[in-house]
């Protein structure tokens, strides 16, 4: 399933430039650009409706914009032809807002969805192979890849949808809104998965979410959507400098202060713990 060779070695696996996106004419994004870095874990924030589903949407393909280019990988995808960018689209995972798992298949079920559709030639016991690993290595039990997804909890659900996007082995991820729905310890256990998978696996992350909790634990740098375009991307130290009113009300609000505490906390803790044994001051 690897796609060793291809690779993508370029600075940008995502380039978009001067995007519109409408609907009649309600315009949802207006001239947007945006630079997603190989490697990084970006967090995409702005306030409700600022078009954050919607850009994602457009970048794998499922929301024709009005105006602009999408390049994934170097592949120029927009107004490209569906087989043109075939090879593209299973270089990408998705797990959308909810999980949109298929209710009436199993975990194991679900994650062999997109091996089926980009494979069709792979043998039963190979696939059964492929999605049991996928169930591990998002930290669900073995057996949860026999369960249907009614017979879970909220965050193996998450972990689920996690596995069922990595299925293709993919170099980007898109995630909307992951930790949406789960209680703080779920949602922090959550973000250490993924960190963690994005540094073994060599993954770019686009990551929209509401939690700041997250922000501060995961993401590399952050994209500020307002005003119909991007308007500020950076680490949150950088963004913190910007004077745009929104931008200064979400980082340095009381939720902000709160989630930047515990991220030192968290920091201190694991300093400590790397200290070796009687050496604890
Ligand atoms: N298919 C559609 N038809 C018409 N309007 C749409 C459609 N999809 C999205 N919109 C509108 O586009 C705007 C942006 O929607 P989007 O879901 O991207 O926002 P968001 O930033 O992800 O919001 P939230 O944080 O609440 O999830 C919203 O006003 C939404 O109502």
């Amino acid at each position: 399933m690897s796609n060793g060779d291809l690779h993508y070695e370029g600075e940008f696996p995502i380039v978009i430039e001067g995007l519109t996106n409408a609907f009649g004419d309600f315009v949802v994004h207006d001239q947007l650009d945006l630079k997603v870095r190989r490697g990084e874990i970006l967090g995409v924030v702005g306030g409700s409706g600022t078009g954050k589903s919607v850009l994602m949407r457009a970048i794998i393909g499922l929301q024709i914009p009005r105006e602009g280019s999408i390049e994934v990988f170097g592949q120029r995808i927009t107004d490209a032809e569906p087989d043109e960018v075939i090879g593209v689209r299973n270089r990408w995972g998705v797990l959308f807002q909810g999980g949109a798992l298929f209710s009436t298949l199993t975990v194991a079920e679900n994650v062999q969805v997109p091996l089926k559709q980009f494979y069709p030639e792979l043998q039963h016991e190979l696939l059964d192979e492929i999605s049991r690993y996928k169930v591990v290595m998002t930290g669900l039990p073995a057996d949860a890849a026999s369960k249907y997804p009614s017979e879970l909890s909220g965050g193996m659900r998450k972990r689920a949808g996690l596995a069922r996007a990595l299925a293709l082995d993919p170099e980007l991820l898109f995630l909307d809104e992951p930790t949406a729905g789960l209680d703080p310890i779920g949602a922090a256990k959550f973000d250490e998965l993924l960190r963690e998978l994005t540094d073994t696996l060599g993954l770019t992350v686009f990551l929209i979410t509401h939690d700041l909790d997250t922000l501060y634990a995961i993401c590399d740098r952050v994209a500020v959507l307002a005003d119909k375009k991007v308007i500020a991307v950076g680490s949150i130290p950088e963004l913190l400098e910007s004077d745009h009113p929104w931008i200064q009300e979400y980082f340095n609000g009381p939720r902000a202060r709160a989630a930047l505490t515990a991220k030192s906390n968290a920091d201190r803790r694991a300093k400590s713990m790397d200290k070796p044994a009687g050496d604890k001051a």
